[in-house]
């Protein structure tokens, strides 16, 4: 369970979050919409404890993030937007070293099969595609059987096979019992994955439940621009 409960944080002048408060439950995929700098990575990074908030709070598994220790991190799966992958590595090797760290890890052959690393798996990561490495950031994310997963624009760039098998791995990772948060820009992707949808707009949440009662009787994409025209950041 995530709660993110009237969280502001402020970069100099600029106010990233102006008291944001979510849910994010067990069992469930919550996607994260919401304009260019309406703070979701910013509320992510506090929720993953890598940045502090300056008001506000945010409990995950029943813990504040950033005063967590090890043993919680270690039940906390993260995938970065822009990878934070070594690159001097081949995927494989990176996936085992990974998995070393864990009493339980993930089968690293059945997640490198499942995502199609295999095919690259000579390449270091420095040489993959921006697709390729992406697919390696969520094999790192997913090899610690993670209790509570982050995963921050996971298909952006992909290709429609590999986005598939990504939503199929997302989903089954959910099924297993697991809170899932998505940030996407991707209308189809929401409805795709969300089970519970949060839209954020200007550092605070503008609509919050299941897909269907945030779009109302209309489309997700005509409730979101309702939401946020003139509430971008
Ligand atoms: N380290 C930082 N220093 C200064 N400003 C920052 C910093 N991190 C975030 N911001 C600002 O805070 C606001 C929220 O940024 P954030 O990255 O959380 O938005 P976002 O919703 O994730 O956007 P995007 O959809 O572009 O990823 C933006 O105005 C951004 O410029």
């Amino acid at each position: 369970m995530i709660h993110v409960q009237n969280l502001t944080r402020a970069f100099g002048r600029v106010t990233a979050l102006d008291g944001v408060s979510w849910i994010a439950r067990p069992g469930e995929i919550t996607c994260l919409l919401g304009p260019n700098g309406a703070g979701k990575t910013t509320t992510v990074e506090i929720a993953e404890g890598l940045q502090r908030a300056d008001g506000g709070s945010v409990q995950v598994l029943g813990t504040d993030p950033w005063r967590a220790d090890a043993a919680h991190r270690a039940r906390v799966g993260v995938m970065l937007q822009d990878g934070g992958l070594p690159q001097s590595v081949k995927p494989v090797s990176l996936l085992r070293h990974l998995a070393s760290f864990y009493a339980a890890p993930a089968d690293v052959a059945e997640l490198t099969g499942e995502l199609g690393i295999d095919e690259f798996a000579g390449t270091t990561v420095r040489r993959l595609s921006g697709g390729q490495r992406q697919r390696v950031a969520l094999a790192a994310a997913l090899v610690g059987r993670p209790e509570v997963l982050f995963l921050d624009e996971p298909t952006a760039g992909l290709d429609p096979h590999v986005r598939r098998t990504v939503w199929d791995l997302v989903t089954c990772t959910a099924t297993a019992g697991a809170t899932v948060v998505v940030t996407t820009h991707s209308f189809e992707e929401a409805e795709r994955l969300a089970d519970h949808l949060v839209i954020m707009a200007a550092g605070r949440t503008v609509a919050e439940g299941s897909t269907s009662e945030v779009a109302g009787s209309g489309t997700l994409e005509s409730a979101y621009f309702e939401h946020t025209d003139g509430e971008r950041a």
